[in-house]
């Protein structure tokens, strides 16, 4: 998904690039322009006098190094490429660990060090665990209500976590949710083979579509007893809608809030890029989260209560007593988790897939550890991923050339603070860049070499904010992903069961070490180009 409030630098910088005088004159009527004067000239002189303030009376630490301020804008013009390497870049620059800087009126603070990046999230995570409020964020949680940008302080958003731990990613639930996922990947398997064998052999897949609705009926089957992709399903009307509010909330993710750059700007909606959200997208997703639950309470109702826990709706609306949480609530708790759970794993395995036709050795040795263990008359099982440490290996490395959301979540601090040395400006978006610390020769050895055998007797704890925080994909402390224990199992068992059903190489023409490994940006780090490969299917026919 793109999880949160992104800035999307890319288009940001391009709409900048693009966007002529006469365009700009146009957008706004000669009040609004009036206006938008009146606002600069104020604020500058607010601005200025709480600088001085703000020199003299806070400690007198400096703001850590980083591109250039301007006035009221910042240095959100500097900020024009994929802001992960950008800020890597900057931190190179002037030997950093952290970088600062402006966009808007909000003062970013970047970290690029294992041992920083441990006080952020984990030994002074109180301080850090805030959400920053933005324009998307009120809307997608349905007014904060949610677990991903519900302040961490709240009594409601550690209960909605211990209900996420305790009913829906134990070893005992995600044991009855097996089923489930074996089915959607035999059908994703079946899907790509009927393919494989109409066109004779070999054929091109882009395999990035096939993954998102893999993951996504996984999801929702868990969540809420229902599936959305795929030939055999009849919810037609359902799937649609479904389709449309994911796409949109991917496109709303991405677009330019001023109301977040300027937040006394924001109840004028000058640019008008809130309304979509206020008025289209948070309705559709308010009705259709409102429907499923509403048919489930009507089900409880005909079947005189609830007799057996069915999936996770189910656990929600049967909470008791002081336990129980609202609709708009558990509306909320299930968009996060549809969002949280489809885009990073589809991410994180298109990226896996594409590291593997790079390095074609790797595949084959995967492809016979899986073989030894499976064999090819059947597909791989949940109870085989023990047994298959390269794959386990294989996605670790991914995790770490590739983290889905390579600066994290944006976390936040309402009140002035310090880093490293460093003043933290009261409101700073404080964010991790794990991309930057997992290519670090400081704490890697040949970063750039994507090599699983590192991880090969390496345990699962160094790898989920590790004691030394050199992998944090996940992240750690309070806010760490509560979904890991299933992405765990998902990600080996949908790479492994791929791998081990077909060959994969690079479309005809192209050598494995030509392919596209560049990197798009939304809040989470796609590959630029869709992964298009060539598919043959590799198993005994019988199987499936
Ligand atoms: C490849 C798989 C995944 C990766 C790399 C990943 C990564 C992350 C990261 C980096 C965060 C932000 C942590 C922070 O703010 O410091 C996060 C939060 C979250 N993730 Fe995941 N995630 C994955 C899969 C999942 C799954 C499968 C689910 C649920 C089904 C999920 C649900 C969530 C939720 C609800 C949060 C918000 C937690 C909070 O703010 O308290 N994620 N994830």
């Amino acid at each position: 998904m793109e999880l949160s409030a992104a800035l999307d630098f890319q288009k940001w910088g391009g709409v900048h690039r693009n966007m002529s005088k006469d365009m700009l004159i146009s957008m706004f009527s000669p009040a609004a322009w009036i206006f938008l004067i009146l606002v600069y000239v104020i604020t500058t002189f607010l601005f200025r006098k709480l600088c001085s303030i703000s020199k003299s009376s806070s400690s007198d630490l400096p703001l850590p190094p980083g591109p250039r301020c301007w006035p009221i804008l910042g240095s959100m013009f500097h900020i024009s490429k994929l802001p992960h390497q950008y800020f890597a870049q900057q931190a190179k620059k002037y030997g950093s660990p952290i970088v600062h800087a402006r966009l808007g009126y909000s003062p970013w603070i970047v970290v690029h060090s294992p041992e920083i990046a441990m006080e952020v999230l984990k030994t002074r995570d109180m301080e850090f665990a805030y959400r920053t409020p933005s324009v998307f964020a009120e809307h997608f949680s349905f007014g904060y209500q949610d677990l991903i940008f519900r302040n961490h302080t709240d009594a409601t958003w550690r209960h909605l976590r211990k209900v996420c731990a305790t009913s829906l990613f134990t070893t005992s639930s995600l044991r009855l949710s097996a089923a489930w996922r074996q089915e959607e990947i035999s059908a994703m398997v079946s899907t790509i083979r009927s393919d494989a064998i109409k066109s004779g052999s070999t054929f091109v897949l882009k395999a990035r579509p096939l993954i998102y609705e893999n993951n996504m009926n996984m999801m929702s089957r868990m969540l809420f007893g229902k599936k959305y992709f795929g030939k055999a399903h009849s919810l037609g009307r359902e799937a649609a809608t479904f389709r449309t509010i994911q796409e949109q909330l991917a496109a709303e993710s991405a677009k330019i809030h001023l109301g977040d750059l300027f937040p006394m700007l924001r109840g004028f909606d000058l640019l008008g890029t809130e309304k979509n959200l206020r008025e289209r997208v948070r309705p559709a997703m308010e009705n259709f989260f409102a429907a499923i639950i509403a048919e489930r309470k009507l089900q409880h109702h005909l079947d005189g209560g609830i007799k057996k826990h069915a999936d996770f709706l189910d656990v929600l609306l049967s909470l008791k007593d002081g336990d129980t949480v609202s609709d708009i609530c558990i509306m909320a708790l299930l968009s996060d988790l549809m969002a949280g759970g489809s885009d990073t794993g589809t991410i994180s395995l298109e990226w896996a897939l594409s590291e593997l036709i790079a390095h074609p050795d790797q595949l084959m040795k995967a492809q016979q550890e899986i073989d030894n263990v499976v064999g090819q008359n059947r597909l791989v099982q949940e109870s085989d991923l023990p047994y298959l440490p390269y794959v386990h290996a294989i996605i670790k490395e991914t995790m770490r050339r590739h983290p889905p959301i390579p600066l994290l979540l944006p976390h936040y601090t309402p009140v002035a603070s310090h880093l490293g040395g460093y003043k933290v400006p009261a409101g700073s978006t404080v964010m991790v860049n794990a991309w930057a610390i997992g290519r670090d020769p400081n704490v890697w050895s040949n970063p750039e070499e994507f090599n699983p055998d590192r991880f090969l007797g390496v345990t699962d704890t160094q790898f989920v904010g590790g004691k030394q925080f050199q992998l944090v994909p996940f992240s750690a402390g309070r806010r760490q992903c509560p979904g890991y224990p299933l992405a765990a199992i998902q990600l080996p068992l949908t790479l492994g069961s791929l791998i081990h059903a077909f060959n994969w190489g690079p479309p005809a023409g192209q050598k494995p070490e030509d392919l596209d490994m560049n990197e798009t940006f939304g809040l989470s780090c796609h590959r630029a180009v869709p992964l298009q490969a060539a598919v043959s299917y590799r198993l005994k026919l019988h199987v499936l």
